[in-house]
C-alpha cells in the first residue's frame, strides 16, 4: 500500500550565518517504509526524533526534500492526482482533541465535517441524521450526544467523536499522530479496544505515532525506531523484547521496572 524510500525532511536553520541565509537543519534522513493492507505500525521515538514530521509526510502535509512516497504505485508528491488519491484514502486523528473539534459546533457538526468529504468523494447525498447515528453507534456512543458541545463531553468521549468524524470519510488509512497520550490510562485502553474493533470491522491500515511502548505492543504488528531522524530499527512487534535499540530497551525496562 505505502512504500517509502529514502525521504529526506529539512527545515530552514533559525541560525543563519549571514542575512539572508540559506542554511537548513536536517530533521529526516534516508528514512523508508513499507506499509501492507490491514496492517498497524508504530512510530516510536524520543521527542524531536521526527515522529511529527514524518507524519506529516505520510498524510501530504509536507514535501520531503527527496525520496520517493508512492501509494499504491503512484507517487503521491509528484501530481495533484497524487495528492488527491491520498486525501481520498486517509484519515488523521490528532492528540488535542480539544482543538481539533471546533469549540462552536454541536458533535452532528463535528461529523458532519467527515461526512461531506466521503459526500465529495461518492458523489452521493447522505442522509446525515442516519450517517450521524451510524458513526456514534459505532464508536460506543450515546446518540443523544449530537446535540451537545465539545466541551460538553469528556475528553475520551471527544477523542471517540474524532474517531467517528475519522471514519466518516471512509478511509482505507489513519494515522494517529499521539492521539490517545493525553488521555488516562483507563481511557486509553478504552480507545485502543475500540480501534482495533474498528480496523477489523472496517479493514483498516494505521500509523500510530506515539512516545508509548505500551499502546505500540498493544495495537500495532510491526514498530519503527526513529532516533535525531533516522530509523535505528523496523521489527515486528513480537521481537520487541529483543530489540538491541538503546532506546527501546529504556522503554521496556521502565514498562517493566513500573510493571
Ligand atoms: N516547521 C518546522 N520548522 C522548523 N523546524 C521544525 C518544524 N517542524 C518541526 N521542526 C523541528 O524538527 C524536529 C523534529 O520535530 P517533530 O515534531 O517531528 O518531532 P517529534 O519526534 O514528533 O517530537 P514530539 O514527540 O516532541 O512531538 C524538532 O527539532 C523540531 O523543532
Amino acid at each position: 500500500m505505502i512504500k517509502m524510500r529514502e525521504i529526506c525532511v529539512s527545515f530552514r536553520s533559525e541560525r543563519q550565518e549571514k542575512l539572508f541565509g540559506v542554511s537548513r537543519d536536517q530533521i529526516l534522513f534516508d528514512v523508508s517504509l513499507d506499509l501492507e493492507q490491514g496492517s498497524c505500525l508504530g512510530i516510536l521515538g524520543e521527542s524531536g526524533s521526527g515522529k511529527s514530521t514524518l507524519g506529516r509526510v505520510i498524510c501530504g502535509l509536507l514535501k520531503p526534500d527527496s525520496g520517493s512516497y508512492q501509494l499504491d504505485g503512484t507517487e503521491v508528491y509528484a501530481s495533484r492526482a497524487g495528492k488527491k488519491l491520498l486525501q481520498n484514502r486517509l484519515s488523521v486523528v490528532f492528540q488535542d482533541y480539544t482543538t481539533s473539534a471546533n469549540p462552536r459546533f454541536r458533535i452532528r457538526d463535528v461529523l458532519a465535517e467527515g461526512i461531506r468529504v466521503w459526500e465529495r468523494k461518492s458523489k452521493e447525498k447522505i442522509d446525515r441524521t442516519a450517517e450521524c447515528r451510524r458513526l456514534m453507534e459505532l464508536v460506543g456512543l450515546n446518540e443523544t450526544y449530537l446535540d451537545r458541545f465539545p466541551h460538553e463531553l469528556s475528553g475520551g468521549q471527544l477523542q471517540r467523536v474524532c474517531i467517528a468524524r475519522a471514519v466518516a470519510c471512509r478511509p482505507e488509512l489513519i494515522l494517529f499522530d499521539e492521539a490517545i497520550s493525553s488521555l488516562d490510562a483507563h481511557t486509553q485502553v478504552q480507545i485502543m479496544d475500540l480501534l482495533r474493533e474498528l480496523k477489523e470491522k472496517l479493514n483498516l491500515t494505521y500509523v500510530f505515532i506515539t512516545h508509548d511502548l505500551t499502546s505500540v505492543t498493544y495495537l500495532c504488528d510491526q514498530v519503527m525506531f526513529l532516533y535525531h531522524g533516522r530509523v535505528t530499527e523496523h521489527i515486528p512487534v513480537n521481537q520487541i523484547a529483543q530489540t538491541k535499540n538503546p532506546y527501546a530497551r529504556k522503554l521496556l525496562e521502565s514498562v517493566i521496572e513500573f510493571a
